[in-house]
């Protein structure tokens, strides 16, 4: 007897539009990602990506169409409600507070999340210190997956920099998502630091998580994604595996003839 496969929609996105005034950043997108995969999102500066990350994490509504997460439509939704539901994310530039410690960087990601307010943080209450200790095992936790537990109370501002976006994905992972967006995770790396990114986020996709990424390095995408969308001028141009993307004649043209490799 065979196994039956069955392939779960995590996050659609059905005919998604953003103007800002008269430029439309986002055009009619059409988007469905699997469960458990590893999905890029590539096409040349403005095309709309990073505008994609902000419609799916609440950041900006869209003029028209739907995005729904696990069946449920998300758009609309505030920020943290979204974060709540299981989509986490990190940024472009580096965000974190270097005269802090790792795991200090981590929980803070997470204080957010949690329901104590000002005035319980201060009485401490039994309920509060049982709230701090989950968040510093989420935090530690979240640390492991990075490799960076060993790091835990150092400064972030002394990491190196691999180490520093590698933190930021720790502190997207402490809140326990089911669908993870890095916007350009290896920006700025050197070919080790991608190497060890790459199989991180191998291990994270492992665990069961999704990723979604938008990522300027060809190889970097190509190697580790199962499918990849081309973006241009806010309009999906291509969708497919690395190989049918490589030799879409439109994906080409969009890079100006530049090879994708
Ligand atoms: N809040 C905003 N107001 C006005 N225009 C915006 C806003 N956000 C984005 N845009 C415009 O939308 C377009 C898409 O921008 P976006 O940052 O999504 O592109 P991108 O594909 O992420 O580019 P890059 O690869 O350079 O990061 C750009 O023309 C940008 O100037």
């Amino acid at each position: 007897m065979g196994v039956k496969y069955m392939t779960k929609t995590i996050l659609e996105l059905d005919n998604v539009t953003i103007r800002f005034g008269g430029l439309t950043a986002v055009d009619s997108v059409d988007m469905k990602i699997e469960e458990g995969t590893i999905r890029a999102l590539i096409g040349p500066n403005g095309a709309g990506k990073s505008t994609i990350f902000n419609l799916i994490t609440g950041i900006y509504a869209p003029t028209a169409g739907e995005i729904r997460f696990m069946g449920n439509k998300i758009n609309g939704l505030k920020p943290h409600v979204i974060t709540k539901m299981g989509i986490a994310r990190t940024f472009q530039n580096i965000r974190l507070f270097g005269e802090m410690t790792v795991l200090d960087n981590v929980k803070i990601g997470m204080h957010c999340r949690t329901c104590t307010g000002f005035l319980g943080a201060l009485v401490r209450s039994p309920r509060v210190k049982a709230e701090e200790r989950a968040i510093t095992e989420a935090s530690m936790e979240a640390l492991k997956l990075m490799e960076l537990d060993h790091k835990a109370d150092e400064l972030a501002m002394n990491l190196p920099y691999g180490e520093q976006r590698r933190l930021e994905i720790a502190r997207a992972l402490a809140s326990r998502p089911k669908l993870i967006l890095l916007d350009e995770p290896a920006a700025g790396m050197n070919p080790q630091e991608k190497q060890t990114l790459m199989s991180m986020i191998r291990k994270i996709q492992a665990m069961g998580l999704t990723i979604f990424l938008v990522e300027h390095d060809m190889k970097f995408v190509m190697s580790l994604s199962d499918r990849i969308a081309v973006l241009d001028y806010g309009r999906k141009i291509a969708a497919g595996s690395p190989a049918e993307v490589q030799r879409n004649p439109a994906v080409i043209a969009a890079y100006l003839g530049k090879e994708v490799v």
